[in-house]
């Protein structure tokens, strides 16, 4: 008793949150839909950093960019672990992935084989020209059928990081069978790691039982689970190693990795499947979300419409190599970016040591999620937050900018998304050409569109109806044009 009255004493307190109840803590307070919300609340009450308590396990949540650089960044050595996830992780397979994989040297060197790929500038460029050309067919589709505005992005998106990845050409017409299988896969991720979905998650040991005892069904779940994992990893595998042995493969990240020939061949696999995991669906929701900002604000677009047109002309569509002219349009994008937050609550961090922070204790094991949602949407740093306006990214007289949201919305420290540079260049390279040629506004129906999103680790924009049109017969001639490859 001495013992535990000493060393309690001496152990600093959490940092502050909502009061606890023994045995479950918090578990009542946890909200089952966008937390962001409630986290920011918290925050408001209690300071920046806050934590709670889940059946013992410590949740520290940070609602500024200041406490995420001094945790994160600064103590990046031992705040970059990942937690465990028992089902998803270990009994589906995902723990091979980078997003779910320990802090450790399989860590570092997914890390290394990813820098060595977005830091090469030939293939970065051999990367935008072909994003140009998918970006001028992503147009064509969605003039022929604007209704399908979801799906086409959806596919787009899906084709320029299964070509990014693996070389891999997604077919024009019907399912392509890699497409319905890294859905089937992404989509069985989501139910086999949401919070609360399987009692293995919160109690690990159960894995061990046999599996006659009742209750036990996640086994055979993550059985079939695993089986489209294994093949969502093989087989675009196996067709890059095809055509490279018959001299057809086009360049990709994983021809790249695999030419070098210094790479584990397992690994290399596995960044490729981590790439492409986290890639197929971020990307969509920032796209899917400038499309509805535009319907919203017509007399934004109309404003970037006008610089792109003196800058770019009408003879042509709008290339990366416009982007130092178009402050007006940048503004714009990084507003979307900031607006729309992708990833609200970010990935969870996994504190390696016993670790003190302002007097307030963070144990080894314990939880730290980084609020990105409430950073893109703090009145300290974002002059009336909730409002969609490109202005606050441009200096005028007496006015410097705002925060650069790609500081905050990529994560923080070691863990930061290292398709970061995909993402942007993606991003921007469609809402350029889409502002070159298109019209976007309100459905002459007359159906209202909300501002609201939908929850889960990848936040995206509620569906909404809206009218897309060529700007002009040029703008129409420019869609209907042949596209250069
Ligand atoms: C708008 C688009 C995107 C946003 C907002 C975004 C945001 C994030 C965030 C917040 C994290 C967690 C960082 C942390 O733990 O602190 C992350 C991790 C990750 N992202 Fe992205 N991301 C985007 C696009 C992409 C793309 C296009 C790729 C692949 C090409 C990608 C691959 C990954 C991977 C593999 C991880 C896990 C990294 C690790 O655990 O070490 N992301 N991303």
């Amino acid at each position: 008793l001495v013992y535990r009255l000493v060393t309690r004493r001496r152990t600093p307190p959490p940092p502050p949150g909502p009061r606890r109840l023994p045995f479950i803590g918090n578990l009542l307070d946890m909200p089952s839909e966008k937390p962001w919300i409630k986290f920011a609340e918290w925050g408001d009450t209690y300071g920046d950093i806050t934590s709670i308590n889940v059946m013992g396990q410590q949740i520290t949540i940070l609602n500024s960019m200041n406490v995420a650089v001094e945790l994160l960044d600064k103590r990046s050595a031992i705040c970059s672990d990942r937690p465990r996830v028992t089902m998803a992780g270990e009994l589906v397979g995902w723990n091979q992935n980078l997003g779910l994989t320990p802090y450790g040297g399989r860590f570092r060197r997914f890390r290394r084989m990813a820098h060595s790929v977005f830091g090469n500038r030939q293939l970065m460029m051999d990367f935008q020209s072909f994003e140009e050309a998918e970006t001028h067919r992503f147009l064509k589709r969605v003039v022929s059928t604007p209704e399908d505005l979801q799906h086409h992005i959806d596919r787009f998106s899906g084709s320029i990081i299964l070509r990014i990845c693996y070389g891999y050409d997604v077919k024009e017409d019907g399912e392509d069978p890699f497409v319905s299988l890294g859905s089937t896969a992404m989509a069985q991720f989501s139910l086999a790691s949401a919070p609360g979905g399987f009692v293995v998650n919160s109690v690990p040991a159960l894995r061990h039982l046999p599996s006659w005892i009742p209750g036990t069904s996640f086994r055979a779940l993550a059985k079939v689970y695993k089986g489209t994992l294994e093949r969502m990893v093989q087989e675009p595998f196996d067709w890059v190693k095809k055509r490279m042995a018959a001299g057809t493969a086009e360049q990709s990240l994983l021809h790249y990795l695999l030419e070098r020939k210094e790479e584990d061949e397992y690994e290399a696999k596995w960044l490729a499947l981590s790439m492409y995991a986290g890639g197929s669906h971020t990307t969509v929701s920032s796209i899917y979300a400038f499309f509805k900002a535009m319907a919203l604000h017509p007399e934004v677009m109309a404003k970037a419409q006008k610089e792109i047109d003196s800058v770019v002309g009408d003879g042509r569509l709008p290339g990366f190599s416009d982007k130092k002219d178009l402050p007006y349009t940048n503004a714009l994008i990084s507003e979307v970016h900031r607006w729309h937050t992708v990833v609200p609550t970010g990935l969870p961090h996994r504190v390696m040591e016993d670790d003190v922070y302002n007097g307030w204790f963070l144990p080894k094991g314990s939880i730290v999620l980084a609020n990105i949602w409430k950073m893109t949407h703090d009145p300290r740093t974002y002059k009336n937050p909730m409002l969609f306006n490109p202005e606050r990214f441009l200096a005028s007289e007496g006015k410097d900018p705002e925060l650069d949201p790609s500081e905050l919305i990529f994560g923080f420290g070691r863990r930061i998304c290292p398709g970061r540079v995909l993402a942007e260049a993606s991003v921007w390279i469609t809402i350029v050409m889409a502002l070159a040629v298109f019209d976007i506004s309100r459905h002459p129906d007359g159906e209202g569109i909300d501002v609201d999103v939908t929850t889960g680790t990848v936040s995206l924009p509620t569906r909404f109806k809206c009218s897309i049109k060529p700007r002009s017969a040029k703008a129409a001639q420019l869609i209907q044009a042949e596209v250069r490859a």
